[in-house]
């Protein structure tokens, strides 16, 4: 055994994929990254990047059954480059937890007790902690000795004042049942606060952020001065902002209407909110690229799913502005935030009066680095800031580890 192993791994398995890192918290190399998409389907996909060699990414398409399947896969690649899970350097492994209810407000050291109630929050989080469960089986199974380490997305949200985090339905009801808003994406919103806070050269306590988590699940958070005042997600992440393939607000009685009349079981009342909603359900595709390429050839649908999207988006904006009264920053990340610049432009225009404009300029600057789109006139910042979640994980694990 090495005298002070400083490797993590971090597992962010998600509902249909898993993104990996390993990194050594020794120096922060990242060592390798990777990504395995569309588990489950016919041609799953497995992207890896062996860093710590300088070897290029290895790219194999075959049919990955099951999250089980995935991290074996993902076991395999690392040993290529002798950098397996039976290295005395790895010091523990750090899982993305999607729910943590309201149990877990820090990183944990997983325990039995600890993915009993992991399992017993499944239904609040369908798609994400099966997948998450299997993930830190797996490991423990490859590396039984090793610290297993969750960290959960709900965590950061656990600062939500009570009138922010309770529905305005019966307490009793609530209390009974756990019901209430826990909020999710916190590794990536606590991120992308800090960094922000960085950019402008301010502490995290000095600063009020809007932060605009948008990938295939999208979420929008207020922070005051480094901690969470409110989110867009729910009990569930399938409150708040139009999504890939998720709804996002809608009025609850439409579930009443379409399970009465529409004789709609409630499986199929789920897989229409989650999985056949959003872009998706709003023109057939979920992918931002894909919808921009479509508007920019006339197409009228994919033009009215981008603008119900903005919509809601400009919504959440303003409703934080109002929240945090006063914003030093709007913080765009994740997949859609960081690369797609007509939907950051859409998002802010017409909202001068509130001090937010983008340079269209800076605007079309594509890179890794957090940067700034707003015009230097400008009261309030308007800024990229990429999210690593998995360092950030990473982060966490080691600190618990290590001390
Ligand atoms: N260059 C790009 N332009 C526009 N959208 C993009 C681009 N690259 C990625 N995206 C969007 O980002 C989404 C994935 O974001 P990501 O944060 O990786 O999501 P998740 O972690 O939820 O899988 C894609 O579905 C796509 O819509
Ligand atoms: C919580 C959630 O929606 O996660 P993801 O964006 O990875 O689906
Ligand atoms: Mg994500």
């Amino acid at each position: 055994m090495t005298a002070n192993p400083t490797r993590v791994l971090v597992l962010n398995s998600g509902s249909s994929s898993v993104k990996y890192q390993l990194l050594d918290m020794a120096d922060g190399a990242r060592l390798a990254v990777g990504l395995v998409e569309r588990i489950g389907e016919e041609t799953s996909r497995l992207a890896h990047t062996p860093l710590a060699t300088g070897g290029a990414k290895r790219e194999t398409e075959a049919p990955i059954a099951d999250h089980e399947a995935a991290l074996r896969a993902v076991a395999r690649e690392l040993a290529e480059d002798g950098l397996g899970l039976d290295s005395p350097e790895l010091a523990a492994i750090g899982h993305r937890v999607v729910h943590g209810g309201l149990k877990f407000t820090e990183p944990t050291v997983i325990t039995e007790e600890v993915v009993a109630e992991i399992e017993r929050l499944v239904p609040v989080a369908p798609l994400h902690n099966p997948a998450n469960i299997t993930g830190i089986r797996t490991a423990q199974g490859l590396r039984p000795d090793l610290p297993q380490v969750a960290v959960f997305d709900t965590a950061f949200h656990t600062t939500m004042p009570e009138s922010a985090a309770r529905y305005a339905i019966d307490v009793e009801t609530a209390d009974a049942h756990r019901i209430r808003r826990y909020g999710f994406h916190g590794t990536s919103h606590a991120y992308v606060s800090r960094e922000t806070a960085k950019l402008l050269g301010k502490d995290p306590s000095e600063v009020n952020v809007i932060v605009l988590h948008l990938g295939n699940g999208a979420s929008a958070s207020a922070v005051r001065g480094g901690r969470c005042v409110d989110t867009s997600m729910g009990l569930t992440p399938l409150e708040g902002l139009v999504m890939g393939t998720r709804s996002g607000d809608i009025d609850p009685a439409v579930i009443l209407h379409l399970s009465r009349n529409a004789g709609m079981s409630t499986d199929e009342i789920d897989s229409l909110l989650n999985k056949k909603s959003g872009l998706i359900g709003l023109c057939g595709d979920n992918d931002m690229r894909e919808i921009r390429r479509r508007i920019d050839a006339g197409d009228e649908r994919a033009a009215l799913a981008f603008d119900i999207y903005v919509h809601r988006l400009k919504k959440y904006i303003g409703a934080y502005y109002a929240v945090l009264g006063k914003v030093d920053a709007i913080a765009f990340t994740a997949g859609v935030g960081e690369n797609a610049a007509p939907v950051r432009e859409a998002a802010v225009a017409g909202l001068a009066e509130l001090g937010l404009a983008v340079d269209a300029d800076l605007n079309a600057v594509r890179g890794d680095e957090p940067r700034l789109i707003s015009p230097a006139s400008a009261r309030v910042a308007v800024a990229v800031v990429p999210t690593d979640e998995e360092l950030e994980i990473a982060t966490q694990t080691y600190a618990l580890v290590s001390a």
